[in-house]
């Protein structure tokens, strides 16, 4: 099972910075208040429902929609004052590949590299390099529309990629994608975040960003989900006010991701599964309430033999929640008992 750790929220100059970004279509706040940081070196999730403001935050940070309000830094830029400066520095990867497709794979980067006008010679070596790197080096002749799902999603995250951005924004990459190519997906993803790359992606659940995003900010109805066990002022009560629930899920891995991303004291181990530190029914209803709405696929919830005292070094390790709206680390390949 994977270790996780709680690390205060970033500054992230070199990554993204939003405080209270706010933006209306008419009556409707699609982005009502949202509070996110994504910082280099790590892939930072954006996990919410259908019509939940996903998309319109990621458009913001790509200079695609202009904010009504809130603060908003991409490597240090507003997107809003110097549009210029963010797009050199961001890839935008949408959520479906859109048009070109009669052209072949290499056709469609050589074509984004014109339009950044690299010179010629430039454009087909970056395409070779690009195509090489995201494993398409073999139907670079193909045309866009005779790839499979998983293939074009690469190619869209390499097309992001032409201009060497160290910032990348996709929107739904995962969705659709069978097993194999979801792990092909991964492993480029965290190899890219391993360079340095600060990585944003959207997902309807955290179900579907298990073991590829280190960081999960929850969003519903265009704000942040605050932390259920956040007292006024955002400080957590103290974890004594409360007793340890066993809980089980199916995978424990999404569950411990869910846990993180809402701010629960909890803790892990191979021998004694995962705790989490609730301070009564009601809580524990609201949980439950998340994580079901949430695609995590719980199997049990009850109070735990032990009581909060017996949480000591030894006992159960770890017990921790973290401040600020997203802060969850998860180290990777990293087995604890
Ligand atoms: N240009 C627009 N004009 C009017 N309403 C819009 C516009 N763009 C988005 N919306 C609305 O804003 C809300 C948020 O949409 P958004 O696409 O940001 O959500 P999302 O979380 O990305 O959803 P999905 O997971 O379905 O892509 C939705 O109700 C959507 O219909």
């Amino acid at each position: 099972m994977d270790e996780f750790v709680a690390i205060p929220a970033q500054g992230a100059t070199g990554g993204i910075r939003v405080r209270g970004a706010r933006r209306t279509f008419g009556a409707l706040a699609a982005v009502d208040s949202i509070d996110l940081d994504a910082r280099p070196g790590a892939v930072t999730a954006l996990v919410g429902p259908s019509g939940s403001g996903k998309t319109t935050m990621l458009m913001m940070l790509a200079t695609l929609v202009a904010p009504d309000g809130g603060e908003i830094r991409v490597a240090g830029f507003d997107p809003a004052r110097s549009p210029g400066q963010v797009r050199a520095r961001v890839g935008w990867m949408p959520d479906s590949f859109g048009t070109y497709g009669n052209l072949t794979a290499r056709e469609v980067l050589e074509v984004v590299g014109a339009a950044h006008r690299f010179p010629r010679p430039e454009r087909s070596t970056r395409a070779a390099e690009l195509l090489r790197r995201v494993g398409l080096g073999n139907v670079a002749e193909r045309p866009v529309q005779a790839l499979n799902r998983g293939e074009q999603q690469r190619l869209g995250l390499a097309r992001a990629m032409v201009h060497r951005p160290r910032v990348l924004l996709l929107d739904e990459p995962t969705a659709g994608l069978d097993l194999v190519s979801r792990g092909e997906l991964t492993r480029l993803l965290r190899e890219l975040a391993g360079e340095g790359h600060t990585i944003l992606l959207t997902a309807r659940t955290p179900a579907e960003v298990a073991g590829i995003a280190d960081h999960v900010v929850l969003v519903a109805a265009g704000r942040t989900v605050s932390r259920p066990d956040a007292a006024p002022g955002g400080r957590a009560r103290p974890a004594t006010e409360s007793r340890p629930w066993r809980i089980r899920a199916l995978d424990d891995d999404v569950l411990l991701t869910a846990l993180r991303a809402y701010g629960f004291h909890h803790a892990a181990s191979a021998t004694i599964g995962v705790h989490v530190l609730l301070r009564g029914d009601q809580e524990a209803a609201d949980l439950l309430t998340a994580l079901v709405r949430d695609g995590v696929r719980v199997v049990t919830l009850q109070p735990a033999e032990m009581t909060a005292g017996d949480v000591r070094p030894g006992v159960i390790a770890g017990f921790g929640a973290h401040d600020g709206p997203v802060a969850v680390t998860q180290h990777h390949g990293n087995s604890t008992a």
